[in-house]
């Protein structure tokens, strides 16, 4: 990977390789645009098959964030980081506190929380480093664990998504096949059986396939079965670019909406589902729910305002596919141009000089 040449292409300010012998830590924060304030996103600890796979994998979903970030109406740019490790077996006190001292080091251009393989104990463990980590426990007045509320942000999205491919909200009878039943889709598979929604599962866990089954009544599939299963919904909640080449002709859905980031495989496959006639929930908007969760510590944490903007993911959803329909592009474009108009109308009004806090000419006042 000519990694300057990438940067440049997307446009990335910064990249960070931690690395701790000590611990074991090899990691790497990457900041993709500070824009609209300093960057939040999750960290990752994944095996990853190669470091450059790894490099990758960080800087597209910093640039995920870049963008959810603004289509949340957040006052946050996109950042991400990446722990190369096994999650299982890797983790240790010293190398959570050795990537929260590179956390501090960047002194709040970067805010972290938790992703795939990572948990409010580990934040906890950063936290003794840095304040800049959202998602610690909620005794020190922190939002805790974004996934249950990035659940109900995904279950809110997909109800306009399927009103807008059914005609009506109502998830009672639709059967919905969900991937990957970890921590958010835990909790959304909790929602759609409430609402009486029929449940096909699968996940490389096969406890998380049974915890589901037991809880939900749903129905087990392997892995690779689950594109083709005859459903209403997909629901992608396991890792990114499900939706792909392959997968694509396989889908009987006509909605998909999940959590996972960077669903799709490539900017093409949007199109290619769109032209299929699949709603599509781009993946940053409707799996928003934690960030915003998340981001309202930044303000002093209230469960009930963050509550209340997350619910609003419905609208925000709906407003995606209005824009689709009136341009004529697919859900995924409508998206990008939201926040991308977004950051450019902040990024524009900062012309006007305005001075921070830090004398700009302090250093000449005479000793
Ligand atoms: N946790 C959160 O608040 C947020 C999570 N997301 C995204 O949602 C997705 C799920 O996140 P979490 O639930 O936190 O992670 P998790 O690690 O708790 O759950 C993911 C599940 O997917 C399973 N999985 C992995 N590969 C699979 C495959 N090929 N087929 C079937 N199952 C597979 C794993 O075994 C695991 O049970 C991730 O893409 C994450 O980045 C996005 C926004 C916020
Ligand atoms: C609070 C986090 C879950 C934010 C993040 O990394 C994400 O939304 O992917």
């Amino acid at each position: 990977m000519e990694i300057f040449k990438y940067l440049e292409k997307y446009d990335y300010e910064q990249v960070v390789f931690c690395q701790d012998q000590q611990s074991g830590l090899k990691a790497i924060i990457a900041i993709h645009d500070t824009t609209l304030g300093p960057a939040l996103g999750g960290t990752r600890m994944w095996t990853y098959a190669s470091e450059e796979a790894a490099i990758e994998d960080a800087l597209r979903l910093a640039k995920g964030m870049t963008y959810k970030n603004a289509a949340a109406g957040l006052n946050l740019g996109g950042g991400k980081t990446v722990i190369i490790g096994d999650p299982r077996k890797d983790k240790n006190e010293a190398m959570f506190r050795a990537f929260g001292r590179y956390v501090q080091g960047l002194n709040g251009r970067y805010i972290t929380a938790e992703d795939v393989g990572t948990t409010v104990a580990d934040m906890d463990l950063i936290h003794e480093e840095t304040d800049f980590v959202t998602g610690i426990s909620p005794a020190f007045g922190s939002s805790g664990n974004p996934s249950p509320v990035t659940a109900f942000g995904v279950y809110r999205g997909m109800k306009a998504a399927a009103k807008e491919a059914f005609g009506s909200d109502s998830l009672e009878g639709r059967v919905v096949a969900v991937q990957g039943v970890g921590n958010v889709a835990y909790t959304l598979c909790q929602y759609l059986h409430e609402e009486g929604a029929q449940l096909i599962v699968t996940d490389i866990n096969k406890e998380a396939v049974n915890r589901a089954v037991e809880a939900f009544g749903a129905l087990a599939v392997d892995p690779d079965e689950i594109y083709g299963v005859e459903c209403d919904i997909y629901a992608p909640c396991a890792l990114g670019a499900t939706i792909n080449d392959e997968t694509i002709p396989q889908l009987k859905a006509k909605v998909i909406a999940g959590s996972a980031n960077n669903q799709l495989k490539d900017t093409r496959h949007g199109d290619i589902i769109h032209e299929m006639g699949i709603v599509y929930a781009p993946d940053y908007v409707i799996n928003a729910g934690g960030v915003i969760n998340v981001a309202d510590e930044l303000y002093g944490y209230n469960q009930e305002r963050a509550m209340k903007k997350v619910e609003q993911l419905y609208t925000t959803i709906e407003t995606v596919i209005e824009i689709s329909k009136r341009d004529g592009i697919p859900t995924y474009v409508a998206a990008d141009r939201m926040a991308e108009e977004r950051i450019a109308r902040i990024r524009n009004s900062r012309s006007q000089f305005l001075q921070n806090g830090h004398h700009i000419l302090s250093h000449r006042i005479s000793r």
